[in-house]
């Protein structure tokens, strides 16, 4: 059976939020290091009143927000639980959630994984990132269930840390680079749809001109391209042109640390988030 939906696709309600509040999804990531900044602990409890206090600011305000499942799991099933709520609360709030899953198995096993995080399941966000290095073919039961439910699916193309370019760069027998094959995969699933398909790249805002020297044509993916590393990582709004061309239409910057170092105080936290978007929002032309 196929599970509710959030109601109607993913690539265009991201349209839409990114017309309504700019190009930027802000990232709740609960390090212990942000914790302790905040004068919290680093157990559950610490968790939730970050999280929560997180989406309290920013519900409402950016086009996604977009939980990092890891610093949830680090704290067991109490942790999965708070994500639950997170999730929970966004949507509540009429807000965009990108659960940051990073999942990736053989097809089998991705459709428990597409059955978490896309079907009826309380750690289904409205998308969520997926690892295509079993292959592209393997993520069909993510695809599909995405699909079906008017989730999206965020693909690893051109991660934005320094090591990913090993495996993105490296070539095939039909001489495309790994990225390559993942940008065109993906746009053969986004083929005819509008304003944008609901498979997305991830593409790094630190990959400066790695795409264009790929032969990557991001613009004909027709769908969301999700760009972190915007912040902590180096890269600034302005690296966006470089690294995005004609594409820019497309991006979500995504930006984590930079914007929570910001709380505890809500105002500081939305006067964080609204300088990101405006500083995007001058660099895509949007
Ligand atoms: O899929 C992601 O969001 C992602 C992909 C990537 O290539 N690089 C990357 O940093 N991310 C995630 O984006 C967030 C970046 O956080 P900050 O560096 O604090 O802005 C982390 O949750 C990463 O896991």
């Amino acid at each position: 059976m196929t599970p509710p939906g959030p109601g109607g696709r993913f690539g265009a309600r991201l349209a839409e939020a990114v017309a309504l509040h700019g190009p930027v999804c802000v990232g709740i990531d609960p390090h212990a290091s942000l914790l302790a900044a905040w004068g919290l602990d680093d157990d559950v409890a610490g968790l939730e009143r970050f999280s929560r206090t997180v989406v309290e600011a920013l519900a409402g305000r950016v086009a996604a927000l977009k939980p990092q499942a890891a610093f949830f799991e680090r704290h067991g099933s109490r942790g999965v639980a708070v994500l639950e709520t997170v999730i929970a609360e966004a949507r509540a709030a009429g807000t965009l959630t990108i659960v940051d899953a990073k999942r990736g198995d053989i097809g089998s096993t991705m459709q428990a994984y597409a059955d978490a995080f896309c079907g009826d399941s309380p750690l289904a966000g409205d998308a969520v990132t997926v690892s295509p290095y079993l292959g592209f073919g393997s993520l069909r039961p993510v695809l599909d269930t995405a699909a079906a439910t008017g989730r999206g699916v965020f693909v690893l193309a051109l991660t934005s840390n320094p090591e990913g370019a090993q495996v993105q760069h490296a070539t095939g027998g039909d001489g495309r680079s790994v990225a390559r094959a993942v940008a065109e995969a993906a746009a053969a699933e986004n083929a005819g749809a509008t304003p944008l398909g609901d498979v997305g790249l991830v593409v790094g805002a630190t990959t400066g001109t790695a795409a264009r020297e790929a032969g990557i044509d991001l613009a004909a993916v027709n769908g969301p391209l999700l760009a972190p590393g915007v912040g902590a990582q180096g890269a600034t709004a302005g690296d966006l042109r470089d690294v995005f061309g004609d594409a820019l239409p497309a991006v979500l910057a995504a930006s984590s640390r930079d914007v929570l170092r910001a709380g505890p105080d809500v105002v500081a936290l939305r006067e964080a988030a609204e300088r990101t978007a405006a500083q995007c929002r001058a660099a895509l032309g949007s």
